[in-house]
């Protein structure tokens, strides 16, 4: 076995190139089984085998720097870096990390988890280099979903203006996680169907070298005629244009072709991009067949590929693709729209249903929501399906386009709170806070699925600006579906338990966390109360006057940031209106990234549980001499 004699990339070095080709089918089968029985980004890492041990074999890490755009492929660079033996805990809590981590390895040079920064990175890093003197090089790999990324295309406008030396390796599979979309991705498409393509490049090349120098007025003709006989033969232009030497495209699962393509391009003194053609899942056949559903998944059978995750109830994500297919054939108005997460954000059906109506933009979450203030604004009702953890992405264009011009747009805001395996860079836990302060928004978030349905038409009829509904990356509660939706009073909570010696102000899921805790209570003679306060903004002010006037402890709890939450916006209605003297206890996310695991142990670790808003509820009406249980 070729694997066991790897253990650092100088392991790998030594080896002949010859037998990089058997270890990458060792290194195949390892990343299959073991992602059998954990998870993971299995298809983007099958695809990048080769060309991770090719530039392993070339460069020297940790001095040469080699960053990973999004990080979810990055499975094989830990495997040659020290940490195949920890592969059974991928994902897991307190185990590896599906993403690029620098404190796990010095070979992990930059962390990602969202798209696109990649280039940005090398820049940086090229540039510091050159400013400290020193002659590390700089490689970035980008896949051609990432690459669609606004902030790649800033970064290539730069990295093309300052002619530093890096490197950036396009692995184009063709696919984001769904099938890639857009000028760009055309534009590769046409590369690489080219199979003459290369053949056409080297003789234009060789052309235009015979066309001999003359001077004066000929000479600028000679120049203009040389320049357009290029664009007419010679696709790949675009990056040349942008000020980078283009080599390829190169088969990825080709050694020899990648090890020869990388030496040439290592010879040039400035900014290169390899354009390297890998297959998505390539060498497990389910994952071949469908990279799309194999770009991420849970733990499977290897012979049939079927996974091995009981089915639970219906996910809220689920629940919302159904609801909006239901809202859509009664309002022609509707169209959903989708940063490159159709399948995650449960819009693959309504593609279907409304084939036209669900637009997907590629990695694009500004563009994606500056379009959508404008359909808004002429008429239309678009949906903006988006992750919490990337809607971050476009701040200023919720600020600016959406908020500020009163845009009808409705925000599907999924993965909201914890998210699990991924950890720290897709939680969903800044949402509230950073879209709470923004005039104009309405933020709701539903207590379980079938609250879930109402609120979506809630924002549907909605007509005096943005509305968002944000939800969980769990399976629903389970309860019944109402058929017939009726919108909810928009700043309106609910009380969904009585009691008089504590309430709690839940929203989402802890509400049934909050259930939890109050039958345990009650089993003490502790009464909680337990609010739904399912309008994060507005506020049920009425409601808020009257816990103060009854005086009663206070809990907050949610799955977010305690800065700027739920509970912050209590404390400021309180501090604003000169109502003292209410006791409030915020239970939420505090300030720390919290890393992967299951959602539980995420909950458990902050304590978003049961058993500690118990324990705060006792705090509040025993601690200090204080006993408020009088007043029952
Ligand atoms: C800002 C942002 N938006 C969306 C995502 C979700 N996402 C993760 S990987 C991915 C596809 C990336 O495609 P590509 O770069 O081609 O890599 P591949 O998986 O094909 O290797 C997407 C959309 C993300 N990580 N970051
Ligand atoms: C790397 C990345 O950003 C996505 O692949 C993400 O892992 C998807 O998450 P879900 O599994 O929640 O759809
Ligand atoms: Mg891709």
């Amino acid at each position: 076995m070729l694997l066991e004699q790897i253990n650092q990339p100088s392991d790998l070095k030594r080896m002949t190139k010859e037998q990089l080709v058997p270890l990458a089918e060792e290194i195949r089968q390892f990343l299959i089984e073991k992602l059998s029985a954990t998870g993971g980004h299995l298809a983007p890492n099958l695809g990048v085998v080769e060309l991770t041990l090719v530039l392993h074999y070339l460069y020297d890490s940790p001095k040469d720097k080699m960053i990973f755009d999004v990080g979810h492929q990055a499975y094989v660079h830990k495997i040659l870096t020290g940490r195949k033996e920890r592969f059974d805990t991928l994902r897991q809590y307190k185990g590896l990390c599906g993403f690029v981590k620098r404190a796990e390895s010095e070979h992990d040079v930059w962390e990602a988890g969202h798209s696109s920064t990649s280039l940005s990175a090398a820049m940086g890093m090229a540039l510091s280099r050159d400013f400290k003197g020193e002659d590390s090089k700089v490689v970035a790999v980008i896949g051609d979903g990432a690459l669609t990324g606004g902030m790649a295309l800033e970064a290539l406008n730069h990295i093309g203006h300052e002619q530093k030396k890096l490197m950036v390796v396009l692995n184009d599979n063709e696919m984001s996680i769904a099938p890639n979309v857009g000028a760009l991705h055309n534009y590769l498409s046409k590369i690489r169907s080219d199979r003459n393509y290369k053949k056409a490049k080297e003789e234009v090349e060789q052309l235009l070298k015979k066309i001999p120098a003359i001077g004066g007025k000929l000479a600028k003709t000679a120049e203009r005629m040389k320049d357009s006989l290029k664009y007419l033969v010679v696709s790949g232009m675009l990056f040349e244009e942008f000020g980078l030497k283009y080599f390829g495209p190169v088969d990825g699962h080709d050694v020899d072709k990648l090890i020869d393509i990388f030496q040439q391009a290592e010879r040039v003194d400035g900014p290169v991009l390899v354009h390297v053609l890998t297959t998505k899942g390539k060498g497990y056949s389910p994952a071949e067949a469908d990279s799309h559903k194999w770009h991420g998944i849970s733990p499977y059978k290897i012979e049939s590929g079927q996974p091995l995750k009981a089915v639970g109830n219906p996910m809220y994500t689920e629940v919302f693709s159904n609801t909006l297919i239901e809202l859509a054939q009664q309002d022609e108005r509707i169209v959903a729209v989708t940063p490159a997460m159709p399948g995650g954000s449960g819009l693959l059906k309504f593609a279907e249903t409304f084939p036209g109506r669900m637009i997907d933009v590629g990695i694009a979450e500004q563009h994606a929501a500056t379009m959508c203030a404008a359909l808004a604004m002429e008429g239309m009702k678009p949906v903006f399906a988006v992750y919490s953890t990337f809607l971050q992405r476009a701040y200023d264009q919720v600020v600016h386009d959406i908020c500020r011009q009163h845009a009808n747009v409705v925000f599907a805001i999924d993965r909201a709170g914890f998210v699990g395996p991924d950890g720290e860079t897709h939680h969903g836990v800044f949402d509230i806070t950073f879209l709470r302060h923004i005039p104009n928004m309405v933020l709701m978030m539903p207590k379980d699925e079938n609250e879930l349905r109402h609120m979506l038409k809630t924002a549907v009829d909605y007509e005096a600006g943005p509305i968002a509904v944000r939800y969980p990356r769990i399976n629903g509660v389970g309860v019944k579906l109402d058929e017939v939706l009726t919108p909810i009073p928009i700043g309106s909570w609910e009380i969904v338990r009585q009691g008089d010696h504590a309430v709690v102000l839940a929203i989402g899921p802890m509400v049934q966390v909050a259930e939890e805790a109050a039958e345990q209570l009650r089993r003490e003679g502790i009464q909680l109360r337990i609010i739904n306060a399912r309008f994060i903004k507005p506020l049920d002010e009425a409601m808020l006057i009257q816990l103060a006037k009854e005086q009663i402890p206070l809990l907050v709890m949610e799955e977010g940031a305690i800065a700027g939450g739920l509970a912050s916006a209590v404390m400021e209605f309180y501090a604003e209106n000169n109502l003292f003297g209410v006791k409030i206890k915020p239970i939420g996310v505090p300030d720390c990234f919290v890393e992967h695991g299951s959602i539980k142990e995420q909950r458990l670790e902050v304590g978003l549980t049961a058993e500690r808003l118990a324990k705060e509820v006792h705090t509040m009406l025993f601690a200090h001499g204080n006993n408020v249980m009088t007043r029952a």
